[in-house]
């Protein structure tokens, strides 16, 4: 049965009308029924966030129509957009449009696939628990089965049809089930079971003049019943057919009716009047256009011919007949060609979808792929740019003081020397030294001589303002780099640098440690350039030393 939350919302009313009328006409006024579907889609387009079901609805109706107004591949393919659209478990509506699309191949002269949706309908009407849309995509199965040739298992499916249609109590559907019944029984030479089949159908038609149209049972019932050699009863059919027929209104069974009384008429040796009746019925087989009937009818006025001895005409009306059934062989080779061509259409535009699909899926793989290699190329750039800053950061520290190195201090002092010459601001440069190092190193080890020289490049970066440059120049000397300071501001910080070096609490570090610091001090002005900046300040450093260490010297 069909999930309840399988069954869409109504449809709105204005659509509901217009499919319910398009439907209608569907058979007799295609035109007006494409129309109506047509403008079903229009309403439906206008409304906001109509669901799918009910755009499927839609198209199954304007796909009907399309295959009835004459133009079925758009049928197929309209009705293959519904199918997609209903939900996979709205069974109910499956079936109704895997039935539609049954249809519209059949139109085609698709007979495989015809059947093939036929069965699928079926299968989703049993899904559906609805047993009036199962007789209707059985019904479908009969049709495809038996216009294909397969005669008996058409019968088969048409028995079904009936015995739901029976239960259901739906007497019309009974009625035209047990005619296509006995059509199929009729060409399957059972004779008498055509005539208790068609005969059920004509006793179910009582009272129902509305129902499937009584002079079709009657003819059909006239055939077997002349084959039979039941001639009475085969003529009692015939005249009341031909009896009920309008004669403004010229039905379609006519031909065919008047073609069985011809043949009734022969057989009882009333040769004159089979005749004339014959005429009437080519007559009547022409204008209806009927190929079937008229080859019929041309059959029996060539053997009538022949009996009254006009062998002329007998031969003319068998060379009409030859015609005719050549017509009808070329028109079935013909019909078979389209479908065989429609049903190649249709295979490369589905494989034409699926390799769309696929390729749009590789693409999409593709494209996500690309995307990784794009986010992973991004992060190991940044990673890059990362350890490139470290490293240029690494290359110009200490990396036991943490305090700018040679090359670091070699740059900015040549930058920095440029800029005061070319602003004429005042530069000042010292060269420190760790008095008697040799000694603590000797004495201490080496790791307290390095516990040293970090101490002391956190007291000089401490008493040292942040945009003068501190960097150890190598060994146990580092270097005080001061922007806009003339000479003797410069001897002032260099004095509070050594005078907090030498009042640090170095006996906390070991109990026999003595640091003091020694200091030559130059401004830049009067220098060429920063070598001699540097050289001025060395030789004043070691005057500080020959004076007696563990102190400032700027002059000199
Ligand atoms: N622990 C340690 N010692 C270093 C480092 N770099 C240089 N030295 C040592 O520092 C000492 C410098 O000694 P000298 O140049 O003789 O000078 P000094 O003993 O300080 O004598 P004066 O400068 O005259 O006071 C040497 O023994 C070097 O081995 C270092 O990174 N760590």
């Amino acid at each position: 049965m069909a999930t309840a939350d399988a069954v869409p919302p109504p449809l709105p009313e204005a659509i509901a009308a217009l499919l319910a009328s398009a439907t209608d006409r569907l058979i007799g006024d295609p035109s007006a029924a494409l129309a109506g579907a047509e403008r079903a889609l229009g309403l439906l387009d206008a409304q906001a966030d109509a669901p799918p079901a009910w755009r499927a609805q839609v198209l199954r109706i304007l796909g009907l129509s399309q295959g009835h107004a004459g133009d079925a591949r758009r049928g197929v393919d309209t009705l293959r957009t519904a199918l997609a659209l209903a939900d996979a478990q709205d069974h109910a509506l499956r079936a109704k449009v895997e039935r539609a699309l049954s249809i519209v191949h059949d139109q085609l002269h698709a007979l495989d696939d015809a059947l093939a949706w036929a069965v699928r309908a079926a299968a989703s009407a049993r899904s559906a628990g609805d047993e009036s849309l199962l007789a209707d995509a059985l019904h479908s199965c009969g049709v495809a089965r038996s216009k294909a040739g397969d005669t008996d298992g058409g019968l088969a499916n048409y028995r079904e049809v009936l015995q739901l249609h029976e239960a259901g109590g739906r007497i019309g559907a009974s009625i035209s089930i047990l005619n296509n019944i006995g059509i199929n029984l009729k060409n399957l030479g059972r004779l008498e079971e055509a005539v208790v089949s068609l005969r059920r159908a004509q006793a179910l038609m009582a009272g129902r003049p509305e129902a499937v149209s009584l002079p079709l049972v009657q003819t059909n019932l006239a055939e077997p019943l002349w084959r039979l050699g039941r001639l009475d009863e085969a003529q009692a059919e015939v005249d009341a057919a031909l009896g009920a027929l309008d004669p403004k209104a010229r039905n379609a069974h006519e031909a065919n009716a008047r073609w069985m009384r011809a043949e009734v008429l022969r057989g009882r040796g009333r040769l004159d009047e089979a005749n004339a009746e014959l005429q009437r019925a080519l007559d009547a087989a022409q204008r209806l256009q009927r190929i079937d009937t008229e080859a019929n009818v041309r059959l029996s006025l060539s053997t009538l011919a022949a009996e009254r001895g006009d062998f002329a005409a007998a031969l003319a009306h068998h060379q009409a007949f030859h015609a005719l059934d050549r017509r009808r062989l070329d028109d079935e080779a013909a019909r078979r060609i389209q479908a065989l061509t429609v049903q190649a259409d249709l295979a490369q535009a589905r494989h034409e979808a699926e390799v769309y699909r696929l390729r749009h899926g590789e693409l999409a793989q593709a494209h996500d792929r690309l995307q990784a290699l794009h986010d992973a190329l991004l992060a190991a750039d940044v990673e890059k740019s990362r350890l490139l800053e470290r490293l240029a950061a690494q290359s110009r520290t200490d990396p036991l003081s943490g305090l700018a190195n040679r090359r670091a201090l070699d740059e900015h002092l040549a930058a920095e020397f440029a800029r005061s010459q070319r602003l004429g601001h005042p530069l000042a440069l010292a060269m420190c030294d760790l008095d008697n190092f040799k000694q603590i190193n000797d004495r201490l080890g080496h790791a307290t001589g390095d516990l040293v020289l970090q101490r002391t490049a956190a007291l000089l970066r401490a008493t040292c303002r942040d945009i003068d440059l501190v960097a150890r120049y190598g060994g146990e000397e580092f270097c005080l780099v001061f922007l806009e300071a003339d000479l003797d501001a410069a001897r002032r910080a260099c004095e509070t640098a050594r005078a907090a070096v030498a009042a640090h609490d170095w006996a906390a570090e070991h109990p026999a440690l003595r640091v003091s610091l020694s200091i030559g001090v130059a401004a830049a002005e009067g220098c060429a350039d920063p070598a001699a900046l540097l050289a001025l300040a060395d030789r004043r450093l070691y005057e500080a030393k020959r004076a007696g260490k563990d102190r400032v010297v700027a002059a000199g």
